[in-house]
């Protein structure tokens, strides 16, 4: 092989172990939209919300008040991993708000992704999603989801070393250098 493909091929693995993938993951109202907007305008990432990755019937199945089974998931799941992947092209990296609520879900989005994936886990309490959902306007999640939003969290234990977890309670700007320490990016 010529010096000048060894080159190249040394600089795209370089720069594919520098790119960063992200989902920032948690309950609904925990902050994952405003959180992974700021960490992407902070590290020049490329941003998806996980809500328009939605089809319109899983959409309006919430907006009934009706939570997503997991069927109704899977596809959504695959569209994450999807934008995963194509983010290969993206230089920095991409950051992408889903709710990603059991470990099963999350192991979809891990088997869907090539390279360097890391979960941020915005962790709240109940009575803190009560009280941003009330505050909350012009979104479809309606407040009486929010139950079944916690009786589905899992946890992420100690054997997901992919993700780190920061006080959803936390102002944004002390949460966000909090993950960046952590994440060490
Ligand atoms: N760190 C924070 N401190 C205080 N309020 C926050 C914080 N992060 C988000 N919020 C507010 O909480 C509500 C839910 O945030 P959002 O980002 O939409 O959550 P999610 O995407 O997880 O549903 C919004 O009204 C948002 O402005
Ligand atoms: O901002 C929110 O309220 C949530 O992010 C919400 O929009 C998300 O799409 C749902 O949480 C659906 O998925 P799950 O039922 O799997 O959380």
């Amino acid at each position: 092989m010529r010096a000048s493909a060894i080159e190249g091929l040394l600089a795209m693995s370089s720069s594919s172990s520098n790119r960063l993938a992200i989902i920032v993951m948690g309950v609904c109202g925990c902050g994952k939209s405003t959180f992974a907007a700021a960490l992407a305008a902070e590290r020049g990432l490329d941003l998806i919300d996980g809500d328009d990755l939605h089809g319109e019937s899983a959409i309006a199945k919430m907006t009934r008040g009706e939570p997503l089974t997991d069927d109704d998931r899977w596809p959504w799941l695959d569209n994450v991993a999807a934008a995963l992947a194509d983010s290969v092209r993206s230089p920095r990296g991409i950051v992408i708000a889903c709710s990603a609520l059991r470990r099963s879900y999350r192991d979809r989005i891990r088997a869907g992704s090539s390279g360097d994936l890391r979960f941020v886990f915005l962790d709240a309490a109940r009575e803190l999603i009560e009280a941003r959902m009330q505050q909350r306007r012009g979104h479809f999640m309606p407040q009486s989801l929010v139950e079944s939003q916690f009786r589905t969290l899992e946890h992420p234990t100690a054997v997901e070393t992919d993700v780190v977890t920061i006080p959803a309670h936390l102002p944004l700007g002390a949460a966000l250098k909090l993950a960046i320490t952590k994440l060490s990016v």
